[in-house]
């Protein structure tokens, strides 16, 4: 590919439906016909071509652009969002614009080599003109390239992530295969990937986008909880989205399958395919199941009553028959399942369980999905319990390069048990992990409810290991938790049930209030948030009240609640700071959540006498408040709980959303003393008895619905749970067939 830089001195033809030019270029002293796709008109631009020179039969020597690139001088909106990026220090939006203004076109000369004239511009003193000067320098190299993502439209935010992943490298690595963002950038798709791809001239048919067009439906797919594709539905999925005649794409899922990018296997009779690491997750977790569940630990009941008996007596609790099978199977087997609704004892059987095991000398290790959920199960039962990722100490590599888990089969976990709460959370990539650090010997005992939503990461592993019985499992079924007045418990198993729940009852925590338009019922969720049930029952609304809503969108999702919530509890005002991000405003005192785990967020948590703790990590669910907001810096400072403080540079904000009001699916894990919930009509395939259950059962202390009956019992009769393409529970009963067909091979 021959390359070519000038300036357009003219543009002789465009085509603005699909950019097509024809343009002259002035470049090395000649003038230059070019022909090709340019997203924008260019004229007077200096750039950078890509692609052959050719012979026109009728108009001589052009040069064919297959791709370009915008080169300095460029337009004055890409120097303003250059230099509000965040990487300059000391410019915000409103200080890029008042020097752009001033400047013009000379802005980086003017930065570069007169910085002292930048306090020619209104609010710019001496120091942070020299603040300014001394980040722009040391961000020199980078200009150029931020411009090239710019003038691609890729934002700001994205070209400051772009720019840290691939420094001096980023134009040409975008331009060789502008669809490795997809795999490289967190929050680049195939979508905006493809519309990069657009803007550089590939063509639709090429390789790479196919290939990333297979792998974004496989993660699609695995995003909405399958592990897998059936072959004909990637196929046309695939097709769908690359918008072409098909061309090539099965060529390409072949070629993807021989490289070992994606796997193709046939599941119950039908062509299926995985991305890679789904199926060997899968695979994986299956064998390691298998093989810790044939561990024989050479012990009898018997040798366990004893024990049992003893951490009885310390407990007031008798346990039923079902409870002590639970902790008797628990002890004798490499592998159990304890799975029940609320107030079944999941949480007395795993104290007794720990009992027994501290009596007999035996170490346990006791941990759950989210931070959330351990710090529960910690306080429930007086033990340390960490979370999933903490106890496989998940940190930096030595080359400090990659996250991955120092806890797996070369460093296990040395313990006799470990106990796994909630573990309905689990997804399949976090079971597989798990499973690589637990040596055979060691007793796995999963404790959760499988009537909960499943993971929001691909796979069903715990309702697949169920069905597949291959597992010794333990149903818990019936209730403890009865106290008088209370129907959150009782509802949620009628509602496990198919039954309706009670409500409005005197003196009990559950309301049902009925508001059918969807005005009035915004407004009523807001009002019982911000005056109502504070002033009934002394609740925080911030605190104690969380609103869950089935989904994002629409009047009553969770952005639209958002908004209102914001406006009734934390208005705008001259003393708060805010920033604009995306959908959100964030203002201080906001209340938001972390939506994706950071494993390298710093936190600081600083004490009343000044001495400070520091430490890493912020996880997906983990609830906070906005404390300052420094435009300076560009930084949001959020308090989470143990009043860890964490800076958020501004192009990170995407990690946060507000949380007024969070989805269902967001909650699982967490527990809130009160539950408001809007109940309007949505898609069937979202709104179903599950999502219900899970909702209500988030609430400890009184649970308010609002809406129309009928769709509460929609719901409560939609019990088709989401089908997902997984075959954990497959390869559970084959292998435990194929062993069974062993093992009669080798009696004969
Ligand atoms: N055998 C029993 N006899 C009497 N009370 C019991 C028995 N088992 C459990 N309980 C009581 O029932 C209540 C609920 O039990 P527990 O918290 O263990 O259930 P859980 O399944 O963990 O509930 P959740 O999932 O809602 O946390 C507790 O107060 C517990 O003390």
């Amino acid at each position: 590919m021959e390359t070519l830089k000038g300036t357009i001195i003219e543009t002789i033809f465009r085509n603005s439906e699909n950019g097509y030019t024809v343009a002259l270029m002035e470049a090395d002293n000649d003038i230059i016909t070019v022909t090709g796709v340019f997203t924008a008109d260019v004229t007077s631009e200096t750039i950078e071509v890509y692609g052959k020179k050719v012979k026109h039969p009728k108009y001589g020597e052009q040069f064919q652009v297959d791709m370009y690139n915008t080169v300095l001088p460029s337009s004055l909106v890409q120097i303003e969002n250059y230099l509000s990026s965040g990487l300059i220090k000391g410019i915000g939006k409103y200080t890029a614009k008042k020097i752009v203004e001033v400047f013009k076109e000379d802005t980086f000369s003017i930065i570069q080599k007169n910085p002292e004239r930048l306090t020619e511009v209104e609010g710019i003193g001496e120091k942070k003109a020299d603040m300014i000067a001394k980040s722009f320098a040391e961000q020199s190299d980078i200009k150029e390239i931020m411009i090239f993502l710019q003038s691609h439209d890729i934002s700001t935010s994205y070209s400051v992530k772009i720019y840290k992943e691939y420094g001096k490298n980023t134009i040409n690595k975008i331009a060789e295969n502008p669809y490795r963002l997809t795999e490289d950038i967190y929050g680049i798709g195939f979508k905006l990937a493809d519309k990069i791809a657009a803007s550089l001239g590939v063509e639709k048919t090429s390789p790479y986008r196919i290939s990333s067009g297979v792998k974004y439906v496989l993660k699609d797919f695995a995003s909405r909880g399958n592990t897998y594709v059936p072959y004909e539905i990637l196929l046309n999925s695939t097709l769908a989205l690359l918008e072409t005649n098909g061309e090539g794409i099965e060529d390409e899922i072949r070629n993807m399958a021989f490289n070992g990018g994606i796997h193709i296997e046939k599941i119950y009779d039908e062509q299926v395919v995985y991305y890679v690491p789904y199926h060997t997750a899968e695979v994986n977790v299956c064998r390691d199941l298998i093989n810790l569940a044939r561990t024989d630990f050479g012990m009898s009941e018997e040798d366990i009553l004893p024990f049992l008996d003893a951490a009885q007596e310390e407990s007031s609790i008798v346990l039923t028959d079902m409870q002590k099978e639970a902790v008797l199977q628990s002890i004798l087997n490499g592998v159990t399942v304890i799975t029940g609704g609320p107030g079944t004892g999941k949480t007395t059987i795993i104290l007794s369980i720990l009992r027994i095991f501290e009596k007999m000398g035996k170490k346990v290790f006791l941990c759950a999905p989210t931070g959330r959920a351990a710090k529960r199960i910690t306080e429930s039962s007086g033990r340390e319990a960490r979370t999933i990722h903490r106890m496989l100490e998940y940190a930096y590599g030595e080359d400090d390069s990659n996250l991955s888990f120092n806890k797996n089969e070369e460093s296990p976990l040395e313990c006799d048990a470990v106990i796994v709460d909630e573990v309905s959370m689990v997804d399949i990539l976090l079971m597989n992990n798990l499973l690589r650090a637990i040596k055979r010997g060691t007793r796995l005992i999963l404790v959760g409810d499988v009537d909960q939503l499943p993971s929001v990461g691909a796979g069903n592993v715990l309702s697949d290991i169920i069905n597949s019985s291959t597992i010794k499992t333990i149903r818990l079924d019936t209730i403890f938790r009865q106290s008088a007045g209370s129907m959150i418990v009782q509802n949620a198993h009628l509602i496990n049930k198919g039954a309706m729940p009670l409500y409005n009852k005197k003196d009990c925590d559950f309301f049902f209030m009925r508001e059918g338009r969807s005005d009035d019922l915004t407004d009523l969720v807001v009002d019982l948030y911000e005056n109502r049930l504070p002033l009934k029952y002394g609740f925080n609304p911030l605190k104690d009240i969380q609103v869950l809503s089935p989904m994002k969108k629409g009047d009553a999702g969770v952005i639209e609640l958002n908004k209102k919530l914001q406006a009734a509890v934390n208005p705008p005002s001259k003393i708060k700071k805010e920033k604009l991000y995306g959908k959100y405003t964030f203002r201080v005192g906001d209340k938001v959540m972390q939506i994706k785990n950071n494993y390298q967020a710093e936190w600081k948590i600083t004490h009343k006498d000044g001495t400070t703790i520091t430490g890493e990590g912020i996880y997906n669910g983990d609830i906070g408040y906005v404390i300052f907001i420094d435009e300076t810096e560009q930084q949001l400072f959020v308090q989470f709980e143990e009043e860890k403080e964490v800076a958020y540079p501004f192009s990170q904000l995407d990690e946060l959303i507000l949380a007024y009001a969070t989805t269902v699916h967001k909650s699982q894990g967490s527990e809130f003393p009160v539950v408001i919930m809007p109940i309007v009509w949505g898609p069937p395939m979202l709104l179903t008895r599950n999502l219900f259950y899970t909702a209500i059962t988030r609430a400890k202390k009184l649970v308010v619905l609002v809406g129309i009956e009928k769709y509460m019992r929609d719901m409560v009769n939609n019990n088709k749970i989401d089908k997902r393409y997984s075959a954990l529970d497959y390869r559970l009963r084959s292998a435990v067939e194929t062993y069974a067909m062993l093992s009669e091979g080798f009696m004969e």
